[in-house]
């Protein structure tokens, strides 16, 4: 059996070879020939799995993609061809979850605001938006939820409008996948009306897909009026960006904010599941056997520290979303925005989700377990 890779997905021939031969490519190169006579396919987003990919695709019986966003996937169409298809739903979850916590405890740092008494607003509440409201649950943060599939699935009278989110929150999050059509589309959900409707001071965070928000209109905001903050993990035409747009926003990242190495193997884990239970094999290979052990795995705090004190310190010490504003910023001057914005995807530096740091506490007060372990760290009551 011969197996076609992307290039940055992680632990390939570990997993993958179990099926057989694997070839690893860089996902933008992949063509209509790179697919003759392979059996399976396994990409991440980056890859429009379409008709003009599968022509001669003679021998394809599996796609899988280690990635949660599935709208890159002509689903349809594999369909009609009898090919099996996998995602990765949840994988990199927590890791948005890590990234969207830096960067709101980086603006508060610098702004000298307080995420206690805040009041965010949650645009898809799913595996990621959902696990930030759970996260953000023992601060004193008011979490407002849209979600319309599910506020109808559900009857959940609690969810509210994408407008009335926009003239609450102090903080609006997007966290959407990419739905081109139908009742529930979010292709440019916020846009230009929208976007002008933000009350001045409003900190917006797009890690969903660049395509939900209006990049043009949201420039021209900036330009004209300079009054949000701007945390943009995702962009319209990805890799080559608006680059006026990235100039202006405060936190500017490649479409990393899933990148942990823990978010990164379990997509790679879940798609190799899927491929032999569709293949009829046994999964014999677990990721607990290949995943690297953290390189920080303990912080003691031996005197009581107010709690988000100690969760900005933890935060900081797992991940810090400056490490990737500054790195991506000196790919892009070295090489240009498009092949930098790929290039530092291609090279990402290790990083680990907050749940691999232990947390030990010599002395517990005033909700600081609570907030520590709410945040997503795992918390050791010490002697
Ligand atoms: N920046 C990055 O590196 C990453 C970005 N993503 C993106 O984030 C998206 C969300 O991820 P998950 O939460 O794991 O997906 P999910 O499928 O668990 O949740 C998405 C939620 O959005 C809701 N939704 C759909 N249409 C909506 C609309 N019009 N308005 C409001 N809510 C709507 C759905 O009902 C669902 O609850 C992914 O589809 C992917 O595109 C995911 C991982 C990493
Ligand atoms: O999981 C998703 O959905 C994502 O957006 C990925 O984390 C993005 O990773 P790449 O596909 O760009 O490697």
């Amino acid at each position: 059996m011969r197996i076609l890779v992307d290039e940055n997905v992680p632990l390939a021939e570990e997993f993958f070879s179990e099926l057989g031969e694997v070839t690893r490519q860089p996902g933008r190169e992949m063509t209509a020939e790179s697919l003759r006579g392979h059996d399976a396919l396994v990409v991440r987003s980056i890859t429009p799995v379409n008709a003009a990919l599968l022509e001669q695709a003679d021998r394809l019986r599996f796609v899988g993609t280690c990635t949660i966003g599935t709208d890159h996937i002509d689903l349809p169409l594999l369909g009609e061809r009898g090919i099996s298809f996998a995602s990765a739903p949840g994988s990199n979850a927590d890791s948005v979850v890590d990234y969207v916590l830096s960067s709101l405890l980086l603006l508060a740092e610098e702004d000298g605001f307080s995420l206690a008494g805040k009041t965010i607003g949650i645009v898809g509440a799913g595996n990621v938006g959902g696990r930030l409201a759970a996260r953000l649950d023992n601060l004193d943060v008011d979490c407002l939820i849209c979600d319309p599939p599910r506020a109808e699935a559900e009857g959940r009278e609690d969810f509210l409008e994408l407008d009335a989110l926009i003239d609450q929150a102090d903080i609006l999050c997007l966290h959407t996948p990419l739905v081109s059509e139908g009742e529930h589309a979010t292709f440019h959900l916020l846009d230009r009306t929208r976007i002008e409707a933000l009350k001045p001071g409003t900190v917006l965070i797009n890690a969903g897909r660049g395509d939900c928000l209006d990049g043009d209109a949201l420039r021209e905001r900036l330009e004209r009026r300079g009054d949000l903050r701007t945390v943009l993990d995702v962009w319209e035409h990805e890799p080559g960006i608006d680059e006026a747009l990235y100039e202006l926003v405060d936190i500017g990242t490649p479409h990393i904010a899933g990148y942990s190495v823990d978010g990164k193997m379990l997509g790679t884990e879940m798609i190799y599941q899927a491929a032999m239970r569709h293949f009829g094999l046994p999964a014999r290979k677990k990721l607990g056997q290949l995943k690297p052990d953290p390189w920080l795995r303990k912080i003691v705090l031996h005197s009581w520290t107010p709690p988000l004190d100690a969760l900005s310190l933890c935060a900081r010490a797992c991940y810090d979303v400056r490490r990737d504003m500054l790195a991506f910023d000196r790919y892009r001057r070295r090489l240009g925005m498009t092949a930098g914005f790929d290039a530092y995807r291609r090279e990402y530096p290790p990083r680990r989700e907050f749940q691999t740091l232990r947390v030990e506490l010599k002395k517990n007060k005033g909700g600081l377990r609570d907030a520590l372990e709410g945040f997503g760290f795992s918390v050791k009551l010490g002697k």
